[in-house]
């Protein structure tokens, strides 16, 4: 099975490929620019033609939370406009998409974890320029999954988990909100769910379960949690550990209003695919450690 993936060098992209090198069953062919630009419409549908695809996987996006606040126009582009003809392109080639979303499209004051029938209402211009691009995928292509996930760490790209031991280094103690409340996923994870759903749609195609889903890391914490664990974590390998301090959103201003709570329930797509995320702990300690060991080979 032919997947290709938008964005090159992105989390998710890298995982996908790391994923799948090893599977038989999965070729997997990564655009990303010049060739495929998502701002800019007219080299969507020749780069995806030309690569055949099986199935389209939509994972690059304009991912940069503050920064989207001073370019909404940049980042509706990418994130709505071009995932909506990445979408329209895979229809016309005959291709479903698996689109990725977050978990920033809600607003963060329900009080458990979100379900796919809450109602999203984004605080930020990432998250609605995110949620105005699950509604233009799922009207292109009626074919569609709609995976959001959420705090998404890997050993490549910019992530929670690199930022963390990075200023571990030359810091006495890293200030960290503690009453931000979410699921922090692995990259390698959302791979293997995007490979575990393409190969059920692709062996079933007539089964009803193209939709919205929630698909992240098992257990919740807040960022003050996630980076305490990080560096203890660390610390337990040889690596870079300081202290964490516990503080509020109001004490770290940003550009971007995040949700305060964002757990998302995986109940869905546990129930529709018989597959759950592991423990965010555990895909944790693997890219840590990962992380170290890369970088006392120098890489
Ligand atoms: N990171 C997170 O915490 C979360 C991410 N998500 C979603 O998951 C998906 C994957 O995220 P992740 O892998 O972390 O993203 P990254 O930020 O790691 O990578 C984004 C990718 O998108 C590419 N890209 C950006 N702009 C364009 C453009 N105009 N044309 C083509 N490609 C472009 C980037 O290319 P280049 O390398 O050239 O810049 C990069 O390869 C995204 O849809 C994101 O919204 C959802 C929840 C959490
Ligand atoms: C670096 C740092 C961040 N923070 C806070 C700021 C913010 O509230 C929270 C997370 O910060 P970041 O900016 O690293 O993460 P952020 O860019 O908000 O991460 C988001 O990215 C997008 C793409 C998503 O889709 C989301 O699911 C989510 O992962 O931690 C601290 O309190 N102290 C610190 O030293």
């Amino acid at each position: 099975m032919r997947l290709v993936v938008t964005g090159r060098e992105g989390q998710v992209v890298r995982s996908l490929m790391e994923r799948a090198y090893t599977r038989r069953d999965f070729d997997v062919v990564a655009l990303g620019r010049p060739e495929l630009d998502l701002a800019k419409p007219e080299t969507i549908a020749p780069a995806l033609t030309a690569a055949r695809p099986d199935l389209v996987v939509s994972a690059a996006a304009y991912t940069a939370v503050d920064q989207a606040e001073d370019e909404p126009d940049l980042a509706f582009s990418v994130n709505s406009t071009g995932a909506g003809h990445v979408a329209a392109a895979a229809a016309r080639i005959g291709a479903p998409v698996i689109h990725l979303s977050t978990d920033y499209v809600f607003n963060g004051s329900g009080e458990g974890a979100y379900t796919e029938d809450d109602e999203p209402a984004p605080r930020s211009v990432y998250g609605a320029s995110k949620l105005a691009g699950e509604h233009a995928v799922a009207k292109a292509n009626p074919r569609h999954l709609i995976l959001r996930t959420a705090w998404v760490y890997s050993p490549f790209g910019r992530n929670f988990v690199k930022t963390m031991l990075k200023l571990a280094v030359d810091r006495d103690e890293i200030a960290v909100v503690a009453d931000q409340w979410g699921n922090p996923t692995s990259a390698f994870d959302v791979a293997d769910a995007i490979l575990h759903s393409a190969a059920t749609l692709h062996g079933n195609m007539g089964f009803a379960s193209f939709g919205v889903y929630h698909l992240a890391g098992t257990g919740e914490t807040n960022w003050s949690g996630f980076a305490r664990h990080i560096l203890v974590t660390s610390q337990a390998l040889g690596g870079p550990y300081t202290a964490v301090k516990d503080i509020s959103t109001s004490d770290y201003p940003t550009k971007a209003q995040r949700p305060a709570n964002s757990r998302l329930s995986t109940a869905k797509f546990t129930s529709v695919f018989g597959r759950t995320a592991p423990d965010w702990r555990m895909s944790m300690k693997e890219v840590v450690r990962r992380l170290l060991t890369e970088k006392r080979r120098g890489r």
